[in-house]
Formats: C-alpha cells, sequence, structure tokens
C-alpha cells in the first residue's frame, strides 16, 4: 500500500513508527469500517473530534495521579458536562456510541451514570409496563433522576433464588414492604449506589399471603430529589475502594420496613394486583432481562478492553530496542523478536474474533428483543445460553491478553503510566460481574446437554448446536490436505468440541443412572460440562469469525484478515500453534492491525501506546508530574520518617 493511503502517518511522529505504517498493506480506515461497523467506526470519528473542541471534557490531570474522590468528583465534573453537549454529540438511543463518548471522555474507571445507562434503562425498557415507562422512563433518559440496579448483597450474588431482601405486599394499603432482615441481605456492590443515584431498582423476594414467589424488580427512592438526602428507612453508603473502577460509588443498602406504593413493583410480565392476585410472568426469567442486555453488550466492550492493551504494547514494541538478533546490527525492535510476535499477535487476532463475536451477540439481542415483543419468548433460551458462554470466555481470555500485552512492555508496563494495570483491573472485573464465569459456563452447559438429549433422540438440533448432530465427519488435523481451507479446521473444531460435550453427557448420565440425586451427578460432572462450554464457545467465535471474514469486500483489507483468522483457527486449535510462518505475515501489519482501532490518545490514556510514538520524553514528564514530586521531602517523611531516623541517630550517639 503506498504510504499516503495510511490514515494514522502523521508529520512528526516517532520514524520507528512511521517505518512500520508505510508498510501496511491495507488501508486502516477501510479495517476500522470492518472492526466497528462503517457507521459507527464513522461516528467514533466525529465524536472525537466533537471532544477535541471543548476543553471542559478533558482530563484535568492523568487519572492515576489522583486520589479517590478526586477521581469520583473528576468524573461527574465530565457528565455535568457532557449532560450539556451530549444530544449535539451522539444519538443516546444508541448504546455503542453512547458507550464510545463515555470511553473517550470519562474512560474506563467509572462514573456516576454507568448503571444508569447499562442496567437501570434497559431495566425500565425490559420490564416496566407502558404506564411506568411513561412515569420513571422518559425521565431517567433525560437524567432528570440517576438510577442503578441493585440486586447483590453482602450474602448472595450468584444464587438469586437465596436473596433475602423481602418485598411483603400489604392488601389493606396496597403497598409492599421492603426489608433487609439480615446483615448477609444488604444489597452490596450497586454500582454508583453508594453516593451518586437517587433511584434503584431493587431486585427483592416477593412474598404474597406468606407465599414466596421469587425474585422481582421494585423501583425504590433513595434519596430526596432536591437535597439528595438519603430517604428515611433507608441506610446507604459507599463500599470502599476496589482492585481498579475506582471512580466509581459502588454502594451498599439496607432497606428498614420501606413503604412503596404497589405498581413501584415493574409489571410489564409478572403482576400483582389491589387484592393480591399474582399473574406469573409468561417466561420464569424474563426479570433477568437487564442481566441479558449487559451479557450481550459485554463482549465488544472487552474486545475493546483487549484492543486497548494490545494497541499500547504493539506500538511500544515498535519504538522499543533491546538486545541483537545479529550482534553485528543494531540493537532490534522487541517486536523482532519471536517470542514477542507469539505473545501479541494470536491476542490481535483474538480481539478481532471478539468484536465480530460481539456485534453478533447484540445483534441477536436486538432481535430476541423484538421478538418477545411480538409475544414470542422462543428465542430467550438460545440467547441466554449465547451470551453466557460468551461473557465467561471472552472476558476470560480478554483477562489473559491483556496481562500479555502488559508483560510485553517489560517494566515500564508496571508504571501505571501505560496505563495497563487499569485495564486489567476492569477487563478482569468482567470476569465476575454479571454473573461468575463458571457459574455462566454451567447455563450453557445445560443448553447444550438437552441439545445432546435431542440428537439421541434422532432429532436434528438447529443453530449454534446443529455441529452436535454430524457425528462421523474427518475430524482431525492430521487428516487435512494442504490448503483445503479454514472450512477443514472449523470442522475439526466442531469434532474436538462435539466429542467433548458427548462425553460430558456421557458422564452425567452415568453418575445418574449410579442413583446420585440430579444435582449431585451435575455437580460431579460440571469441569468436563464447562470444558464442553468453554470449546462450544470458541467454535462460535472462530465460525462467527470465519463468515464475517467471507463478508469482506476490500480486497486488501479481507487478505489481512484472513491472515489472522488463519492464525486464530491454528492457535485456538493447537494451543500453542501461532506458528512462524502466520507470525511473518503478520508483522508487517503489526502497527496498522492496531491503528485501525482507531483509539484516540485521549482514549487511550496511555504514555506507552501514544500514537506519535514519543515515549521517553513524555515518560520523563509523566514522572516529573507525580504528586510527590511537588515537594523535595514530603510532608509524611518529615512527620514519620525523618524524626525516626533523627531518633535512632540520637539514640546511637548515647
Ligand atoms: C453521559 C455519558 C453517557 C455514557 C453512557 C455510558 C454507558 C455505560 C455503559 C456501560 C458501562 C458498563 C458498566 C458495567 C458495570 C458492571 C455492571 C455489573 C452489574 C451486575 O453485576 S448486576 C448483578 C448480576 N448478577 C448476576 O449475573 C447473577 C448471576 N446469577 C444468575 O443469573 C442466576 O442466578 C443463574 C442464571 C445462575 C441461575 O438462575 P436460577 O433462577 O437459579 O435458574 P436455574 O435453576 O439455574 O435455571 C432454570 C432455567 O432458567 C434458565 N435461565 C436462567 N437464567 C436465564 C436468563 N437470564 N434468561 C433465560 N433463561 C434463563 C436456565 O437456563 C434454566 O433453563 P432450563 O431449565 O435448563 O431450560
Ligand atoms: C465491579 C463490579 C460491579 C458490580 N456491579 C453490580 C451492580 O451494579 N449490581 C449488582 O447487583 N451487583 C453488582 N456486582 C456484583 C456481581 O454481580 C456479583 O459479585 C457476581 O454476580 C458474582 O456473585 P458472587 O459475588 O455472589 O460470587 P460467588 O457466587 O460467591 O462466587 C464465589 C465462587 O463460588 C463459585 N460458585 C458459586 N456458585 C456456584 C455454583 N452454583 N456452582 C459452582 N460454583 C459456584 C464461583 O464460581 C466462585 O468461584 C458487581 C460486582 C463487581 C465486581
Amino acid at each position: 500500500m503506498s504510504a499516503h493511503l495510511n490514515a494514522a502517518l502523521r508529520e512528526g511522529d516517532n520514524p520507528e513508527l512511521t517505518e512500520e505504517r508505510r508498510k501496511a498493506t491495507f488501508d486502516t480506515r477501510k479495517l476500522a469500517d470492518e472492526f466497528f461497523g462503517s457507521h459507527l467506526a464513522r461516528r467514533r470519528r466525529e465524536i472525537a473530534k466533537a471532544i477535541d473542541a471543548i476543553p471542559e471534557l478533558h482530563d484535568t490531570k492523568p487519572l492515576p495521579f489522583m486520589t479517590r474522590e478526586e477521581k469520583v468528583e473528576e468524573a461527574a465534573r465530565k457528565v455535568f458536562t457532557l449532560s450539556k453537549h451530549i444530544t449535539d454529540i451522539v444519538d443516546l438511543s444508541n448504546n455503542r456510541e453512547t458507550q464510545s463518548l463515555n470511553e473517550m471522555v470519562i474512560g474506563i474507571e467509572g462514573m456516576p451514570i454507568s448503571l444508569h445507562f447499562a442496567m437501570f434503562i434497559p431495566a425500565l425498557q425490559g420490564q416496566a409496563d407502558d404506564e411506568q415507562k411513561r412515569e420513571w422512563l422518559d425521565r431517567a433518559i433525560r437524567m432528570e433522576i440517576i438510577g442503578t440496579y441493585a440486586q447483590t448483597e453482602l450474602g448472595h450474588g450468584t444464587n438469586l433464588r437465596m436473596l433475602e431482601t423481602t418485598a411483603t405486599y400489604d392488601k389493606q394499603n396496597k403497598e409492599f414492604i421492603l426489608n433487609s432482615p439480615t446483615l448477609t441481605s444488604l444489597k452490596w456492590w450497586p454500582g454508583n449506589m453508594g453516593k451518586s443515584c437517587n433511584y434503584a431498582i431493587v431486585v427483592a423476594n416477593l412474598i404474597i399471603d406468606d407465599k414466596l414467589l421469587g425474585p422481582h424488580s421494585f423501583m425504590v427512592q433513595l434519596r430526596d430529589e432536591n437535597s439528595h438526602e438519603t430517604m428515611p428507612n433507608i441506610q446507604i453508603g459507599d463500599i470502599g475502594p476496589k482492585m481498579a473502577y475506582n471512580s466509581s460509588d459502588n454502594g451498599f443498602l439496607k432497606l428498614s420496613n420501606l413503604r412503596i406504593p404497589r405498581r413501584n413493583m415493574l409489571m410489564k410480565h409478572a403482576k400483582v394486583q389491589e387484592d393480591g392476585t399474582y399473574k406469573k410472568p409468561p417466561h420464569e426469567k424474563l426479570a433477568y432481562s437487564a442481566m441479558v442486555h449487559v451479557r450481550s453488550h459485554m463482549i465488544t466492550q472487552h474486545a475493546m478492553l483487549l484492543a486497548y492493551a494490545l494497541s499500547i504494547s504493539t506500538r511500544y514494541s515498535c519504538i522499543r530496542r533491546q538486545g541483537y538478533i545479529d550482534p553485528k546490527k543494531d540493537e532490534v525492535k522487541v517486536i523482532e523478536y519471536q517470542t514477542q510476535q507469539h505473545r501479541l499477535f494470536p491476542h490481535i487476532a483474538r480481539a478481532y474474533a471478539f468484536a465480530f463475536a460481539g456485534t453478533e451477540s447484540i445483534r441477536k439481542f436486538e432481535i430476541m428483543k423484538r421478538s418477545l415483543e411480538a409475544g414470542n419468548i422462543e428465542l430467550i433460551a438460545d440467547l441466554h445460553a449465547l451470551t453466557s458462554g460468551l461473557k465467561a470466555v471472552v472476558t476470560y481470555l480478554a483477562g489473559q491478553g491483556i496481562e500479555q500485552a502488559r508483560q510485553a512492555c517489560g517494566g515500564h508496563g508496571y508504571s501505571m503510566a501505560s496505563y495497563m494495570g487499569e485495564i486489567y483491573g476492569v477487563g478482569i472485573a468482567g470476569c465476575t460481574y454479571e454473573g461468575e464465569n463458571l457459574v455462566m459456563m454451567q447455563q450453557l452447559g445445560r443448553y447444550l446437554i438437552k441439545a445432546v438429549k435431542s440428537v439421541k433422540e434422532g432429532k436434528k438440533p438447529t443453530g449454534y448446536v446443529a455441529y452436535l448432530a454430524h457425528a462421523g465427519q474427518r475430524h482431525s488435523l492430521i487428516d487435512c490436505r494442504p490448503n483445503e481451507g479454514y472450512a477443514e479446521h472449523i470442522r475439526a473444531f466442531e469434532h474436538i468440541a462435539r466429542r467433548q460435550t458427548f462425553r460430558a453427557a456421557e458422564r452425567l448420565q452415568k453418575y445418574e443412572n449410579s442413583g446420585l440425586s440430579t444435582e449431585q451427578a451435575w455437580n460431579n460432572c460440571t469441569v468436563e460440562l464447562n470444558r464442553a462450554s468453554r470449546l462450544h464457545t470458541r467454535l462460535f467465535i472462530a465460525c462467527n469469525f470465519y463468515e464475517r471474514v467471507l463478508d469482506v469486500e476490500d480486497m486488501a483489507v479481507r487478505e489481512v484478515l484472513e491472515d489472522l483468522l488463519h492464525l486464530h483457527l491454528n492457535y485456538e486449535l493447537i494451543d500453542i500453534a501461532s506458528y512462524a510462518l502466520e507470525a511473518k505475515k503478520i508483522r508487517p501489519n503489526a502497527v496498522s492491525l492496531v491503528d485501525s482501532w482507531e483509539i484516540t490518545d485521549r482514549e487511550h490514556r496511555s504514555v506507552l501506546g501514544r500514537r506519535d510514538g514519543h515515549v521517553y520524553e513524555n515518560l520523563f514528564k509523566w514522572a516529573k508530574s507525580s504528586d510527590l514530586n511537588q515537594n523535595d521531602v514530603l510532608p509524611s517523611h518529615k512527620k514519620h520518617l525523618l524524626p525516626m531516623m533523627l531518633n535512632a541517630r540520637k539514640q546511637s550517639k548515647l
């Protein structure tokens, strides 16, 4: 590709990076169009330009130099400023645009209205009836009120059926009485609940006439809308600092005989009439819709976190020179080392694969939502299985990739100047929130076992599990003739996933036949079942990547995506097999592959990942701006260490 076509080339950049960009075989803008989808790619460029023009939206200093209070305040300041401009910059109904704006302006460390957009609004959209939507949804969209989603408790998160918060219906007063009856029933973790929100959708066990009817969602006002003071019968606060996400005020909540009107139960699906008659929802798990919404959006979000880490480390690997390959020549860029390429390139391929899988999970969510509006509940189980598996596999592998990217930066990767620590902390939080990964794997496992049963009954499952009925096909890469193409890799992948799923199903059957209870038999097989779920999900990601590449029209972009697909399939299939052949093919395009993510410096917040490659001079600037360098001798040193040393000296003279 001629150099002038590479959109990332700029005057004055570090020549080491310019040299890399000149090697690109494709137009980075066109690849960005594939990675994000052309609409979002264009909108991200427009959003970045709009932010450039509003200085109040820029960081006042690097986030790692701020205390927790300063971070919380900075995020609040930006949200306030954004609220004046937001509708000029993004279409608020477009989650991915709004999310991009959030990442560019506020960043990944959280902010006071994350849960408002991520769960409060989706829960209202999915679970409130029309009248309730008129009362709360419009106000929420206009940000007149800020809400969160309060489900997890100090003692229970995963096992929703054992939540202890109760909502007891009082027929006489037509009210629910909400209680946190024990210490372990305190709501614990909900994002932004500690200090920022004035409303929450609280998930509580519904009780009518002493009958326990399971978890349902209730609208609860937490704070006065004018004074922001905590409402009576409520105790609320921040749960303290966390591994990452410290701009967010995750909170606790205690409810003591709090009375709310009957109509504060979200009643699109399940209903409680004035006389206490309970009407069941058409599908038992419709109350879980906000979680499925977040899970289906987490995949692109984690692809992006992985992309952040990899673009930082790939660019840095091209300006960092260390050691020799040929002792007679200069020190080499560390990207030249085969181990560095093996460390980074398979994860670059995964970031593309995950982004494509994420676009597909969002598409499936939208299809399910529309079919639900039409009264059809059939797609719910498929989507739950798909998003449970994707959420678990992608958050886990993204975490691994981010950590490899950090290690690929050597010592400087450990400095917060790289920002890797925060990217990792935020990335791995996804392994826990929205359902602990190993538990979500089991949800997919249930679905796979059902599919195996139907195959054994002679039926042909459709969709993502259709391959389970294709037994007897050629199954090993050893059987493959050279250049038989990706389809053969996919078939080998299918074979491995199918074999593992049948193995887990047979083991489960064996335990059940031995007289163990269903639950005990299940627990004895969960390692095998989770392996099956993992393989099934990785197969889905690979197939989706393959199908996506077939659709690409620009030949140069398609070629580089095929290189990544080839690497991905080999790496996934043979574990350690990112062979030199693939590495050699990826190497000239490495920087352009990460440039195609079009992550701006403002969004990156990383000295090592700077687009212009001027790392060292900026690392020195960074060090000079440390708070600890503002005084030659720290006040705390004067207070503690100096007296200690003076005292020790005095003692030794005596
Ligand atoms: C101004 C700027 C604006 C910027 C805007 C910025 C926008 C910001 C956007 C994004 C920021 C992102 C920030 C994200 C922050 C993090 C948020 C984190 C929030 C949370 O964590 S909320 C709490 C989440 N909690 C959980 O996930 C709990 C996990 N547990 C469960 O989900 C369930 O308990 C369970 C699934 C494990 C088990 O449920 P249970 O009822 O016991 O059911 P089972 O007996 O296991 O199964 C029975 C049956 O039901 C099926 N099933 C279960 N769940 C579902 C479901 N969801 N849908 C459909 N079906 C379901 C299951 O498969 C079984 O089916 P079967 O019987 O086999 O047919
Ligand atoms: C950053 C962050 C933000 C959050 N935001 C919110 C929020 O906004 N709102 C909200 O309500 N919650 C929120 N949460 C809480 C989160 O959803 C829960 O922590 C999560 O669902 C995991 O549940 P748990 O803590 O009960 O884990 P546990 O279930 O206690 O997990 C502990 C271990 O037990 C294992 N385990 C548990 N059950 C089983 C099983 N059945 N089979 C096999 N193994 C099992 C798990 O695999 C894990 O290894 C947040 C959490 C984090 C970290």
